[in-house]
């Protein structure tokens, strides 16, 4: 099922003293419930922009953005925060941890604009999630007594944790050493998998791009299919996100101590 689709969506900024930039222009983009896309492109290309237009953060200047059928445009900013809250999970390259909170604490803040039983149920649910990614041991440690590996783990466990339809990862690895890197690109594959999310990541590096199922490259503001010969390494078959929805719907059906 479609999540989001981008129909010839620009973005261009007012500047004080100079003309306008226009930093996208035409871009097409459906992404689907499941979907692995990488995006790659050279610095300045329109990475970090086409980004916060996916993430909900900022609206077109010109074409639509539908998630899940509604055309954001249209939303007010309120009902906007509230789909980013309950759809999106962000996973940036410097983890974004609150410093002084523990792990736990962590995974807990986006549970507590929650409105439903996930709200009151937010230690337990968060708990779970740490557990997930391998830090079950690890619920009161701080950010800055943990490896960067660890952080980037609970950085998804956070992103997870209210089940978002779609996990935007900018740089996820970027500060993270190789071997880490992978480690940590599996783990949130493999949750990602479980609960059915779209992925999309945007990097720098051919070899976690290459991990996705389709990939795609910004080239001055336009979004271009990378295939053939162009594509960053051959694709894994397409099944694993055919299957994605009926893997959200298996997921649905778990226990109650870990669904949201
Ligand atoms: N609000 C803004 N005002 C003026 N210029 C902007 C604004 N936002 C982005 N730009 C410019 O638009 C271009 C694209 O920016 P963007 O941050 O999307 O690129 P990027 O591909 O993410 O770059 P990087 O890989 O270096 O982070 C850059 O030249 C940037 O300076």
């Amino acid at each position: 099922m479609t999540l989001i689709a981008l129909d010839g969506v620009g973005r261009t900024v007012e500047l004080p003293d100079a003309p306008p930039l226009q930093i996208l222009s035409a871009v097409d983009l459906v992404i689907d419930d499941g979907d692995r896309v990488s995006i790659v492109g050279r610095s300045g290309s329109g990475k970090s922009t086409l980004l916060n237009l996916l993430g909900l953060l900022d609206r077109p200047t010109h074409g639509e953005i539908r998630f899940d059928g509604a055309e954001v445009r249209r939303l007010s900013d309120a009902r906007l925060a509230r789909l980013r809250g309950a759809s999106i999970g962000f996973v940036f390259q410097q983890f974004n941890l609150l410093p002084g909170r523990t792990a736990i604490e962590n995974v807990m803040t986006p549970l507590l604009y929650d409105r439903g039983a996930a709200f009151w149920r937010r230690e337990r649910l968060a708990a779970a999630m740490l557990e997930r990614v391998g830090l079950g041991a690890r619920l009161t440690s701080m950010p800055d007594r943990m490896s960067g590996g660890e952080q980037q783990r609970v950085a998804i466990a956070r992103a997870l944790v209210r089940r978002p339809r779609l996990i935007l990862a900018d740089e996820p690895t970027g500060a993270l050493d190789l071997e880490t890197g992978s480690t940590v690109m599996e783990l949130m594959e493999e949750v990602a998998r479980e609960t059915g999310a779209a992925l999309v990541t945007i990097t720098h590096d051919p070899a976690i791009a290459r991990r996705a199922v389709r990939h795609l490259r910004l080239e001055a503001g336009r979004l271009v299919p990378l295939d053939g010969a162009e594509a960053p390494g051959a694709a894994p078959a397409a099944s694993e996100a055919v299957s994605a929805p009926e893997r959200r719907r298996e997921f649905e059906s778990e226990p109650e101590e870990v669904r949201a």
